[in-house]
């Protein structure tokens, strides 16, 4: 039995995670977090009543062995940083954690003997998408990412983006520094720069998440696409992670560290 607190538990992903876990043989959800509910009805929140509700850290004493975070960008490092240290296994969906915060969260990890998974995007599209980002890039290295997501998301650029401009950075040749100035009549046409990638955020509704890759080259181009068109298609890629998250011996960013 995989003993499981999920994090972020009353919002969108965090309902579907409570779901999964309720529906998923093995699975057990001991507790939820979030500081925002106080005096909850656990009926009005799918919970079974023997879940703990936690709103407040300090009075998380209960043993488990994975924490499913879907809460803010505001709160996923302080509350990974949690797991790692109280050794519940981090399998981390939200986005917004900077590039130094995994760096110093995999370090945290190491001192304390822990492993676990920050996966920028539970889709199997869009895992496929970076893969094959990827590789485009050691051909095509110059490249845009358009991302459109739905109106209620509060970040940008989205984390799968900025997972996919890593990759493409990391995959291709070094490039010249981007110091093009563009004359933007109306400012931040362009996107936001990542190492010389220009991000372009969609927020619609309508729109779930879905994200475009455009690499250009002299007389052709390539275009990558992939859409999730429903949360709940993401819950495939949280079962696994969650399932597979025992097997890790450190902190790893990206679902396909558990695809077989
Ligand atoms: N990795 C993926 O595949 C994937 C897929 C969808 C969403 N996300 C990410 O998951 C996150 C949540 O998305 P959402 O649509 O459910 O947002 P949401 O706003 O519906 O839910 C976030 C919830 O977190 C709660 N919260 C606030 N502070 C908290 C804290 N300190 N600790 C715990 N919970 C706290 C809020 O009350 C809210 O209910 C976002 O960062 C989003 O980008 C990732
Ligand atoms: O709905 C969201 O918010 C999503 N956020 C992730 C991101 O920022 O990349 C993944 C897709 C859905």
């Amino acid at each position: 039995m995989i003993k499981i607190i999920v994090a972020g538990f009353n919002g969108s992903m965090g309902q579907k995670a409570v779901h999964l876990v309720n529906n998923t043989e093995d699975f057990k959800l001991v507790g939820v977090y979030s500081p925002l509910v106080k005096d909850l009805q656990p009926a009005s929140y799918d919970l079974p009543k023997d879940v703990q509700v936690f709103n407040d850290f300090s009075a998380i004493n209960i043993e488990a062995d994975v924490w499913i975070d879907f809460s803010t960008p505001k709160a996923v490092f302080e509350n990974t940083k949690f797991a790692l240290g109280h050794h519940i296994r981090p399998v981390v969906g939200t986005s917004g954690l900077t590039d130094q915060q995994v760096e110093d969260l995999k370090a945290y990890a190491k001192t304390q003997h822990m492993a676990g998974l920050i996966v920028p995007n539970f889709g199997i599209s869009a895992v496929l998408l970076m893969k094959f980002a990827k590789e485009a890039a050691k051909y095509f290295p110059e490249a845009e990412i358009i991302e459109m997501h739905h109106a209620d998301k509060t970040d940008a650029p989205s984390g799968t983006a900025l997972s996919t401009a890593k990759q493409i950075s990391e995959a291709r040749e070094p490039q010249a520094a981007d110091n093009k100035k563009f004359d933007e009549t109306l400012p931040g046409a362009r996107g936001g720069n990542y190492k010389g990638i220009r991000i372009h955020s969609v927020r619609l509704p309508g729109y779930v998440a879905h994200e475009q890759v455009l690499f250009g080259s002299e007389g052709e181009a390539l275009t990558i696409r992939q859409d999730s068109f429903t949360r709940d298609s993401f819950m495939k890629g949280v079962e696994i992670a969650v399932k597979k998250v025992g097997s890790l011996t450190e902190l790893v960013v990206g679902l396909e560290n558990v695809l077989s």
